[in-house]
């Protein structure tokens, strides 16, 4: 649990497929052969000695770290100076050349899909992009050799100095995660079988569970890591007699232990891996994700913006090449929120994560777009961006307050074609529609994003993974009929979440594949991620669901996030609808009648009522009469019927109105039923004080 994955580079960008950059291969041996004598640029393998002696390092000194280095890391650019030599710094000019890197726009070419990034996105430089070379006299590579000027190279020494310092911090965090890991497999000794289960019996016998104690983390992380070997090669190390659900139920209750979650939250993610990368996700959730910006292209050009904050003490580098905008902050001297280029609307803190539903969506110039849940609007900025301000989009964000810091980022970062709006987004159809794309970037539980909010870890219950898919399952709908099907350029619908669980993912798009059969799977564009689940636990769904991604905060060092594309191809069935708000609510009681009796807060002669109103009055006792019924052993479902159907006779007349409900803790006043106090509270039950009735 160190602090390393912050300086970590994010990424990887995934292996190129050579097939789908074709194009921009083109474009750059045109280049190539187009520049004067003499004026040969750097090529990667070249290495250039830098002057100046506060960035001579000696990196042959550096004790190598023991621990075997991940394939992530061979990416970046630590495996590029740990060949460097003692008195010179072997520049990384990779992460700065931005050619040949399967961006989107390259890719989507060849998926025929329509992504485009700006050209003007180029970094320092080395890009290859006619349209960025036309612009190198105003805008001069931080990088290049071309332009050694003093002046740069200050910048130059002072981002690598940074980066220097970034490198060494790696390397000693290495090296201490090489003497954790061998100290404890000194402990996990090869065909050493571990006593875990009888252990854990042993110490259940003798700890009182009432106990204050805290947990030992030591060697519950000691046990942790023997249960992954154990599962990993149970035929060889299991104990005798024991199966595989055991190791997996201890495995579960030291994971709950160790990182602090709620059973119920820890086994829904512990489902979604093998117990190793189970192990890799939770670790990875205790440790703060990269601090990420994005260049705003509204406003100015990336290395024109790295330049200004390196200017400012600020070490960083571009993101990865999957992206012409994003820029990793390591270290920064001023306040990232607070500096001229921030406040001029030139960058925005966002996690590199929330570009790709971005990516995927590929809002072209001109089109009409629907952002549906837009607050506080990283995305629909940089859609903004991406349509270079022609065009138009609809922002939306139920919640008032959150659209008041959609406005706010809107103004500052100066989207011009941008309408805000305030409506619950299920409603959209009926408001507008005819939207060349509509992104859904939908209200979550947050599991992809436990490294920023913990308290995900515990205040997620089933009750939230029951409504939240239910809401989510309703936007869905509601942003494919906002789309127009016959759209010349789009027709599609982004669906993405910060979550990974399965109910918020590929169970919402398969609902939605079912209910509006004008829609399909398509690729999102997306160089990397892992597929979507095309089964799990016997639930088999599309197998086009592998299009989808997803993304780990294991696996690439970003917050966890899914994202899926969908194109429409046909009208909405006429007769098809977005199931209402009354549904969830009778799921959601169904719900309440499948958990288990417990005494309700007000039962007992508790004459401290505090301020209710009806309404809450109302459910509070209809749940104590459902609960009563239960333990009587009658089917509260039944007398709910029962007083629906009276309830339908009075509204239509049927002669009722004058009477009490039967259940008789209610009555009618003003054409409402309200509590009846004296019969409630006989039966110890809480009602509104002043209440009428
Ligand atoms: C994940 S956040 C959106 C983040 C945003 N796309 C961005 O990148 O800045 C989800 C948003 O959905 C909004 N929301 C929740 N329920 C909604 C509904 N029924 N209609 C519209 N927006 C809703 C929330 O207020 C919240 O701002």
């Amino acid at each position: 649990m160190g602090v390393g994955r912050r300086m970590k580079k994010q990424g990887p960008p995934p292996p190129l497929d050579e097939s789908l950059i074709s194009s921009l291969k083109k474009r750059k041996a045109n280049e190539v052969n187009a520049e004067p004598r003499g004026k040969k640029r750097r090529t990667s393998s070249e290495k250039i000695s830098v002057k100046s002696k506060s960035q001579e390092r000696d990196y042959s000194t550096k004790q190598k770290p023991k621990a075997k280095i991940n394939s992530n890391t061979e990416n970046c650019s630590l495996a590029k100076y740990k060949a460097a030599t003692k008195d010179t710094i072997q520049l990384p000019p990779d992460p700065f050349d931005d050619s040949g890197g399967g961006n989107v726009d390259e890719e989507s070419d060849a998926l025929g899909s329509d992504i485009e990034i700006s050209k003007d996105d180029e970094f320092f430089g080395d890009s290859g992009s006619s349209i960025y070379d036309s612009d190198t006299d105003q805008h001069k590579a931080i990088f290049s050799e071309d332009d050694a000027s003093d002046a740069e190279e200050k910048l130059t020494a002072a981002n690598i100095a940074g980066l220097s310092r970034r490198l060494d911090e790696q390397l000693e965090q290495e090296a201490v995660d090489a003497q954790l890991e061998e100290s404890a497999m000194q402990t996990n000794i090869a065909g050493d079988r571990p006593n875990i289960l009888e252990d854990a019996d042993k110490e259940g016998e003798t700890i009182d569970p009432r106990s204050l104690l805290a947990p030992n983390l030591q060697l519950l992380r000691t046990r942790i890591t023997d249960t992954i070997r154990v599962l990993d090669d149970f035929s060889t190390l299991a104990e005798e007699g024991r199966s595989r659900k055991e190791y997996r139920s201890q495995f579960l209750k030291d994971i709950c232990a160790y990182y602090g979650y709620a059973p119920y939250l820890a086994e829904k993610l512990l489902n979604l891996f093998p117990p190793r990368e189970a192990f890799a996700f939770f670790e990875a959730n205790e440790t703060p994700r990269p601090l990420v910006i994005r260049t705003n292209t509204l406003r100015t050009h990336r290395r024109d913006l790295a330049q200004a904050l390196i200017n400012r003490g600020v070490t960083l580098e571009p993101v990865g090449k999957w992206s012409k905008v994003g820029l990793q902050v390591f270290e920064s001297q001023v306040p990232l929120g607070a500096t001229p280029e921030y406040l001029a609307g030139h960058y925005i803190l966002q996690a590199a994560s929330s570009f790709l539903p971005v990516m995927a969506l590929a809002p072209q110039e001109g089109e009409r777009v629907l952002d549906m849940a837009a607050a506080p609007g990283g995305k629909t900025t940089y859609i903004a961006a991406l349509m270079k301000n022609t065009g138009c989009i609809f922002a939306n964000d139920s919640n008032k307050s959150r659209a008041k810091g959609l406005i706010g980022n809107i103004h500052r970062l100066g989207a011009k074609n941008t309408i805000v709006c305030n409506y619950d987004a299920r409603e959209f159809p009926k408001v507008i529609g005819g939207f060349d794309r509509v992104l859904l970037d939908a209200p979550c539980s947050g599991t992809g994003v436990i490294s920023k909010d913990a308290s995900v870890k515990t205040n997620k219950t089933e009750k939230d993974f029951m409504v939240l898919p239910h809401l989510q399952k309703q936007l869905i709908l509601a942003a494919i009929d906002s789309v127009d099907h016959t759209s010349k350029t789009g027709g599609y619908i982004v669906y993405s979440t910060c979550s990974v669980t399965i109910e918020e993912n590929e169970q919402v798009v398969q609902y939605a594949l079912k209910k509006r059969p004008n829609v399909k799977l398509v690729e999102t564009g997306l160089t990397f991620g892992v597929g979507g689940f095309t089964s799990y636990m016997g639930k088999n769904f599309d197998p086009k669901m592998k299009v989808t991604r997803r993304f780990y905060p294991h696996a690439y060092n970003m917050d966890g996030f899914f994202v899926s594309k969908l194109k429409k191809t046909g009208p909405t069935p006429s007769a098809a609808s977005i199931p209402s708000t009354k549904d969830v609510d009778s799921e959601i009681a169904d719900f309440e009648n499948k958990l288990p009796i417990r005494e309700m807060e007000g039962d007992g002669d508790d004459d401290d009522f505090g301020d209710w109103d009806e309404q809450e009055d109302q459910a509070y006792m209809e749940r104590a009469q459902r609960n009563r019924m239960r333990k009587k052993g009658l089917d509260p479902n039944a007398a709910l019927v029962h007083k629906l159907k009276s309830q339908v006779k009075e509204v239509n007349g049927d002669g009722l109105s004058d009477q009490t409900p039967k259940s008789g803790i209610v009555k009618k006043v003003n054409g409402k039923f309200l509590a009846d106090k004296g019969k409630a509270k006989s039966r110890g039950t809480k009602i509104a004080k002043g209440n009428s009735g």
